[in-house]
């Protein structure tokens, strides 16, 4: 098990790009530290992002490229991290531990579909329809993702999908699968495929595999100070599973069921005080993952990570397995 601390900070800063002239964008940085504790990797982050605040950054960094950037923000923060910078709502990188870099693009269509071998009165069996957000991560840049993207999007937008060839069972799973496969001759350098079904769920495809995740919100007390005052939250928990894809369902498992299983626990978390919760060791973002992780893995042993945010800023991954 291994416990990774997130952090995010926002700044507003203006460059100039060889594509475009002065601009200004409001970028966000995500680190997450395996070294650093929540509060130091807020206080480096913080520390690192103050002086590029409403700064020209042409005149701090050399080409103030979003690469550039992500490598001047690694050093700043003075300790093995990895980033994540969104330079615009639609792109941006991430920077490995190692320095490996990759641009992403995130981007989507419109789509209506309906699941063929779900049992009777399964809501998906319905015809239906999502607006799916898909992020592609690559380490070719931003132009060539797209214009690889472009294809893949006219086949997509506006259709039916059960009509398409590959897609007659359209989970998210055969989705981000089919255009792993898809992609991988225009984008030899493709890394991850990321595909968002609705707000709360979806599937990624990488080198190792397929991945899932569900998300919920519970709101929840925990102890502030050593004096016994509470403050509260309003948490994020993803649930990530990793496995193989079932052919017939064409899903790793049901998210309906993944939520399902999930609600004892979220009944247990939601508008409670978090210290009082039998077996509860720590109430920061990773002890509460770990309440949940031991609770869950009996239930879903394809459970391989736990993403808890305390708010939009602040949280803790913790991985059940080294792979994923
Ligand atoms: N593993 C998968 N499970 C499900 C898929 C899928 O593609 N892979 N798809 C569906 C449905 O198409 C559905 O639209 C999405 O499911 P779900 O997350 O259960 O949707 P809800 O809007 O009901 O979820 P909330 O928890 O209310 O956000 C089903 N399962």
């Amino acid at each position: 098990m291994r416990t990774t601390h997130l952090a995010t900070c926002g700044f507003e800063a203006a460059r100039t790009l060889p594509t475009a002239g002065k601009h200004g964008h409001s970028f966000f940085v995500t680190a997450e530290s395996r070294v650093a504790d929540l509060a130091e990797l807020r206080e480096r982050l913080t520390y690192a992002c103050a002086p590029l605040d409403y700064r020209d950054l042409d005149t701090m960094i050399a080409s103030p490229s979003d690469a550039t950037l992500a490598a001047y923000l690694a050093d700043a923060l003075g300790q093995p991290c990895a980033l994540n910078l969104r330079s615009a709502p639609d792109r941006g990188v991430d920077l490995d531990e190692d320095g490996a870099l990759r641009h992403w693009l995130s981007t989507g269509f419109e789509a209506a579909h309906q699941l063929p071998n779900v049992e009777p009165g399964h809501q998906c069996g319905r015809l239906h329809g999502h607006g799916f957000r898909v992020r592609l991560v690559a380490s070719e840049d931003h132009a060539t993702i797209a214009a690889a993207w472009q294809p893949q999007f006219e086949r997509l937008q506006h259709r039916y999908l059960n009509d398409i060839a590959g897609l007659e069972n359209p989970t998210s799973e055969v989705l981000a699968d089919w255009l792993w496969q898809g992609l991988a001759e225009p984008l030899p350098g493709l890394s991850k495929v990321e595909v968002f079904e609705t707000h709360t769920a979806g599937s990624r495809r990488d080198a190792s595999g397929l991945t899932i995740w569900k998300e919920q919100r519970f709101e929840a007390a925990v102890p502030f100070d050593a004096a016994g005052h509470y403050t509260g939250h309003s948490y994020l928990v993803r649930l990530y599973l990793a496995g193989e894809m079932d052919k017939v369902s064409g899903w790793l498992r049901d998210f309906g069921e993944v939520k399902s299983l999930f609600k004892p626990l979220y009944k247990r978390l939601d508008h409670n005080p978090l210290d009082q919760l039998r077996g509860i060791e720590r109430t920061d973002c990773a002890g509460i993952a770990a309440w949940i992780a031991a609770k869950l893995t009996p239930l879903l042993p394809e459970l391989s990570a736990i993403d808890l945010f305390e708010n939009a800023h602040e949280g803790a991954r913790l991985s059940l397995r080294d792979a994923r």
